[in-house]
């Protein structure tokens, strides 16, 4: 699978968020990561459906939600109005997780769940017939601009294992502290879909940036 680059717009300057799109465009980012908080679920609120209806006005590039809220649930049939391409929700955030895939799908979306640090790989192997792709968090969600968890890899390496073993497609995502260095280490261990925020964001030149996390895949 092809390693692709998801810029966060959690790390975007809100006050001009039109010119950091196109900017990341520029860059040929593969598409965008919009982190949806509650105040909740994770101690930060960070912005809602109209602002991701915005930018879906504003990019023709393709939309990953990653929802860091209680209840998910209420805002899938939005998200598909409003015509975001992947959604990912918390295993730690439902009492009903193969359902809510299944409904993810059903509004045309791809499906994706999302893990904790602290939250081992067997919580989801009873979904990874059913989903998209799994977004293994190597940060304590909430904030952009933390350290990535090293515990992460060996967590991408079982799901990979889990993946040959059992002849699945569900894709890897990682998120939270990417930078070239840990971006070689998620590629090499199985993960194809690289978050990136801070890094990406704070660069002089993004596209030397995405090119290097991209490159680091030798596979
Ligand atoms: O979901 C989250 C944070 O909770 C992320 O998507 C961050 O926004 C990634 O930012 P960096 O760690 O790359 O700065
Ligand atoms: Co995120």
């Amino acid at each position: 699978m092809e390693v692709k680059v998801l810029p966060s717009l959690l790390s975007a300057d809100f006050l001009n968020l039109r010119d950091d799109i196109v900017r990341m465009e520029s860059a040929q980012v593969d598409m965008f990561h919009l982190d949806v908080m509650d105040g909740q679920f994770v101690p930060n609120i960070s912005y809602g459906l109209p602002l991701i209806e915005a930018i879906r006005r504003g990019t023709d590039a393709p939309l990953d939600v990653h929802l860091m809220t209680e209840d998910p649930e209420q805002f899938i049939e939005t998200l598909g109005e409003i015509g975001v391409d992947m959604v990912s929700f918390h295993i730690e955030a439902t009492a009903h997780a193969h359902r809510l895939v299944k409904y993810i799908k059903a509004q045309g979306m791809r499906a994706g769940i999302a893990l904790n640090p602290q939250t081992p790989i067997i919580q989801v192997t009873h979904l990874l017939g059913d989903v998209d792709y799994v977004l293994i968090m190597t940060v304590n969600p909430g904030f952009g601009g933390q350290s990535f968890i090293d515990a992460g890899i060996d967590k991408i390496k079982e799901l990979s294992a889990i993946r040959s073993e059992k002849n699945l497609d569900f894709e890897i995502e990682v998120d939270g502290g990417i930078n070239d260095e840990t971006a070689k280490h998620c590629i090499d261990a199985g993960a194809t879909l690289l978050v990136s925020g801070s890094y990406l964001f704070k660069a002089r030149d993004a596209k030397e940036m995405v090119q290097l996390l991209r490159g680091q895949h030798e596979g």
